[in-house]
């Protein structure tokens, strides 16, 4: 532990999971002298406090950000564009701006509508970590620890800017990679973008079904392993699934026309065919196992 923090104060705008977890793990690492939270409901920052994960209640955001070294901005992606036209004119000089947002292009388009000039100050970002669990309550310093950060920084960023946000994640235990914002949301639209539209998908058709209780007596263990995150925050989803559409329905495209082919082969009774894209699938699911433990 340094013998001061490298941050002096933090301001989170959405203290749940990804921006709770992230004023958690600075505190953990002792690189943290205050943190100051905003949200949208008074009972959630109140449970915050509670829990440590904020010092103070946020009342000003413009005089909250003017002497802050870092600001977070973790709400919904929907949310982000409002946020940042309300804060930009207060700004401190060296404050630095990152988000923790699912998608990057829309988040850039917004940062450069809000900060003008000021752009350099935001430095987009994106932690590969997560759960299906939201709210300050599910906040934990460890989960960034061993995770991927993936940072999209801007042609306009300070290379000092750049570097305090890739220290702000390494203290919380995070490896840091660099994308454009394009190569970020076409890799997350398939990713993890598609795989959550999928699994809502699926549990939606069985939840819409008169004898639903018969297919969920006896779901059992794949179900849970393809549906966890069907469990997750509809909201935030919803933006997502907004905001990256034209990778995401590309995505969709792709996905559509192998279960075209999928469903070819059952017809067919072609086994060889579905044997074959079974194995080509395990391979490579084992693959990315052993090197994703
Ligand atoms: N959950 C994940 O797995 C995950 C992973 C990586 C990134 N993200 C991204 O992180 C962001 C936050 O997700 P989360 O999982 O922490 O959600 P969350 O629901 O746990 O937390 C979001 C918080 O933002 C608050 N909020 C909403 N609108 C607000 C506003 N206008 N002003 C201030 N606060 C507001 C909510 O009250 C809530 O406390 C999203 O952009 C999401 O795409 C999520
Ligand atoms: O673990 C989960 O529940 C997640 O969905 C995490 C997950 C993902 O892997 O798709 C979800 C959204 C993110 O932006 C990053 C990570």
């Amino acid at each position: 532990m340094a013998d001061s923090p490298e941050f002096g104060k933090v301001v989170v705008f959405g203290v749940g999971l990804i921006g709770g977890s992230f004023a958690l793990a600075l505190k953990a690492a002792g690189e943290v002298g205050e943190v100051v939270g905003f949200g949208r409901s008074l009972g959630t920052l109140t449970q915050a406090l509670e829990l440590g994960i904020i010092d103070r209640v946020g009342a000003n955001p413009g005089q909250e950000v003017a002497d802050a070294d870092l600001v977070l901005i973790a709400t919904p992606v929907g949310q982000m564009p409002e946020i940042m036209a309300r804060i930009a004119p207060y700004l401190g000089s060296d404050t630095v701006v990152t988000d923790g947002g699912s998608t990057k292009s829309d988040v850039v388009a917004a940062a450069r509508a809000a900060f003008g000039d000021r752009i350099g100050q935001f430095v987009p970002a994106h932690p590969i970590a997560g759960a299906e669990h939201s709210g300050a309550a599910a906040a934990r310093a460890e989960l960034y620890r061993e995770r991927k950060v993936v940072l999209t920084p801007l042609p306009e960023n300070p290379v000092l800017n750049v570097a305090r946000v890739r220290s702000a994640w390494e203290w919380c235990g995070a490896q840091i990679f660099e994308l454009t914002p394009a190569e970020h949301d076409q890799v997350f639209a398939a990713v993890s973008h598609l795989p959550h539209l999928l699994s809502f998908a699926l549990v939606h058709d069985l939840a819409v079904r008169d004898n639903r209780e018969l297919y969920f007596t006896f779901a059992a263990s794949g179900f849970r392993d393809f549906t966890r995150i069907a469990a997750s925050h509809p909201e935030m989803w919803r933006d997502i699934a907004l905001a990256n559409r034209e990778a995401l329905l590309g995505e969709l495209d792709r996905y559509q026309a192998q279960l075209a082919e999928m469903r070819a082969a059952l017809a067919a009774n072609d086994g060889k065919r579905l044997e074959e894209i079974f194995d080509t699938a395990r391979t490579a699911r084992r693959a990315w196992a052993e090197g994703n433990k």
